[in-house]
């Protein structure tokens, strides 16, 4: 599975031009079913877990900002495989087009329960900049109009909303991981989905930022 040509193109002038791009059916419905029914699975089985914020020691619980609870993907089913493929291909693309040393990609799927959001953000700081691109899968499918859970895309200095996307199964995101502000609004219905980022693995003063 590749991404076909039209979306890149978008894809990578929405990324020079604005910062970010969003694309309904981006991602395949069946892969996306494939892995929705996935993370249903670990749902119910207890195999997500509470996510926080911030690394290594600084590493907190706040339900205050963050709501979700996650899985790193490992590579174990033929969906996560399929899916990372998927985002191989885009770094290629990427790194041949924009020449930006993308070196790895990390991945987790999220699950945001009803009430739940995540408060405006910026996925990475500047100048310790290992993630320099973030991308969203959404997997839900039929997200009603009333359910809450959009992602709210704000202006550089967060002044201005920029888009506010449905997370309806198929759209893909992406976005500066270092520049761009953005929002889960509380949702309404369970809201499954896979965030993800491209890492460039600097050592910035000899520090090397840890995987995840
Ligand atoms: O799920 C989304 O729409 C965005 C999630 C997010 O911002 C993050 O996990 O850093
Ligand atoms: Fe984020």
């Amino acid at each position: 599975m590749t991404l076909d040509a039209a979306t890149l193109n978008r894809l990578i002038d929405g990324l020079v031009d604005h910062g970010h791009f969003v694309g309904p059916d981006v991602v395949d419905a069946g892969l996306c079913r494939a892995l929705h029914d996935e993370l249903d699975h670990l749902a119910a089985h207890d195999g997500l877990k509470a996510a926080g914020i911030g690394r290594g020691e600084q590493h907190q619980l706040r339900r205050d900002i963050r709501g979700d609870a996650i899985r790193w993907l490992t590579r174990d089913s033929q969906a996560q495989r399929d899916y990372l493929a998927l985002m191989d291909d885009l770094q290629r693309q990427i790194n041949r087009t924009l020449y930006l040393g993308l070196f790895e990609f990390e991945a987790h799927f999220a699950r945001y329960p009803p009430g739940t959001f995540y408060r405006t953000h910026v996925d990475s700081f500047q100048g310790r900049a290992n993630r320099v691109i973030s991308t969203v899968l959404y997997l839900n499918p039929g997200w009603p109009d009333d359910g809450g859970g959009e992602m709210v895309i704000y202006a550089d200095d967060a002044s201005r909303e920029l888009v506010r996307i449905p997370p309806e199964s198929g759209t893909f995101v992406c976005f500066l991981a270092d520049r761009v502000p953005h929002a889960v609004l509380p949702t309404r219905h369970p809201r499954a989905s896979i965030a993800g980022w491209f890492r460039r693995n600097a050592s910035l003063g000899g520090h090397v930022d840890p995987a995840r």
